[in-house]
C-alpha cells in the first residue's frame, strides 16, 4: 500500500473569468507540476472526494454522502463531458467496508457529477478516464449539513478499507477553500427557484447558460462593496491549511457550520472533501503534508490553495 493525497480547490470561472496573467501562470505551474507528480506516482487507483452544487444531487433526495459505482459528468461550464472509469466492484465492498464502520452512505449505481468531481479529475491527469476512480460526493453546498466530526469518522473509515488494498492510491479532495457564490438557498427561495433545488436534475441548455452567465457577473464584481455575498478569508484559509500540515485534523471536531459561513462564505464547507481525505490519509497511519500554493482569487470566485501530503 502506498498513499498520497492532493487537496485542491476548484472553480469553474478558471478560464471563463481570469485573473492577472501572471496568477494565472502562477496556477497552471502549479497545477502542471501536481499533475507531473501524479503521473509519476502512476495511481492504481483514485479515490475523490468531492461535492455537487445542485447538479447530480437534488432537495428531492439530498443525501449526507454518497459512493458511485457509476457515474457521468454533466459537463457543466467548461468541463469535459462523459462517464468516470469506476472499478465497480471495488467500489461495491468499500461502500459495505464504509457501512460495516458504522457509517452511514447512500450508494449510487448511476450518479451525475458535476465541475466539483470532474474539474480537478481534469486538472490532475488529464482526462475523466485515465486512472480508475471512485468518487464520493459529500454534501458540501445544500444545508443542512452533519458535523465536521462524521466527516471525518467517514474519512477514516475510507483510509482503513484502503489499507487493506495493495494498491497506489491517490486519495483527492476538491473544492474550497472560503468563497461564496451565488448558489440560491432553499430557505425563502420563490417558486421556480425552489422547483430547482428540489428537482432541478438535467437543466435545458438555455438554464446552463443562464446560470453561467449568472456566475461570471458575480465573479467580475466580488469582493467589492457592489456584492451581497461573503468575501474571501485569507485568515480562515491559512488557519485550516496549517491545521492539516500540522496533523491537528482532530480540531474539526469542534467546527462550527454556521460560523463558518459567516467567517468565510457558505460554500467554504466544500473543505469537507479536504477533511475526508484528511482523515482517510490519517487512517492509514502518520503523514507528512505540505501548502503547495495559496492565493485569494476573487475573479474565481476562490480562496484558492493546493495541499499535497503523503504516508511519512
Ligand atoms: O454552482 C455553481 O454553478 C457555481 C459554482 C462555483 C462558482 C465559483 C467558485 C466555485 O468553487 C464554484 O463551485
Ligand atoms: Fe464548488
Amino acid at each position: 500500500m502506498s498513499i498520497k493525497l492532493k487537496c485542491l480547490s476548484h472553480t469553474p470561472l478558471r478560464g471563463l473569468n481570469d485573473p492577472g496573467a501572471d496568477v494565472v501562470r502562477e496556477v497552471d505551474t502549479v497545477l502542471a507540476q501536481a499533475r507531473a507528480e501524479v503521473e509519476a506516482f502512476d495511481p492504481e487507483l483514485i479515490v475523490i472526494f468531492a461535492p455537487d452544487h445542485y447538479n447530480g444531487l437534488f432537495y428531492d433526495l439530498m443525501p449526507p454522502f454518497v459512493i458511485a459505482t457509476a457515474a457521468e459528468s454533466v459537463a457543466d461550464y467548461q468541463t469535459l463531458p462523459g462517464p468516470l472509469s469506476i472499478p465497480r466492484d471495488l467500489a461495491l465492498e468499500m461502500t459495505k467496508f464504509i457501512l460495516d464502520q458504522d457509517v452511514d452512505i447512500a450508494l449510487s449505481h448511476r450518479l451525475q457529477v458535476d465541475h466539483g468531481c470532474t474539474q480537478t479529475l481534469e486538472e490532475l491527469t488529464g482526462s475523466l478516464t485515465r486512472y480508475p476512480a471512485i468518487p464520493i460526493i459529500i454534501n458540501s453546498v445544500a444545508p443542512p449539513f452533519g458535523p465536521y466530526r462524521r466527516v471525518r469518522k467517514l474519512g477514516e473509515a475510507v483510509g482503513k478499507f484502503l489499507a487493506t488494498l495493495n494498491k497506489r492510491v491517490l486519495i483527492l479532495g476538491t473544492g474550497g477553500l472560503s468563497h461564496e457564490p451565488p448558489v440560491p438557498l432553499l430557505s425563502g427561495a420563490p417558486d421556480e427557484i425552489a422547483n430547482f433545488l428540489i428537482a432541478g436534475r438535467n437543466p435545458t441548455p438555455e438554464a446552463r447558460a443562464a446560470r453561467q452567465a449568472r456566475t461570471i457577473a458575480a465573479g467580475k464584481i466580488y469582493g467589492t462593496e457592489a456584492c451581497a455575498q461573503t468575501p474571501l478569508n485569507e485568515e480562515w484559509d491559512l488557519a485550516f491549511i496549517d491545521l492539516l500540515t500540522n496533523r491537528r485534523l482532530a480540531e474539526v471536531d469542534d467546527f462550527r457550520i454556521d460560523e463558518i459561513s459567516k467567517a468565510a462564505g457558505r460554500s467554504t464547507h466544500e473543505v469537507r472533501t479536504w477533511v475526508a481525505a484528511f482523515a482517510a490519509l490519517a487512517a492509514t497511519g502518520p503523514y507528512a503534508a505540505r501548502k503547495d500554493y495559496y492565493r485569494a482569487i476573487n475573479e474565481w470566485i476562490a480562496g484558492y490553495g493546493v495541499v499535497s501530503a503523503e504516508q511519512a
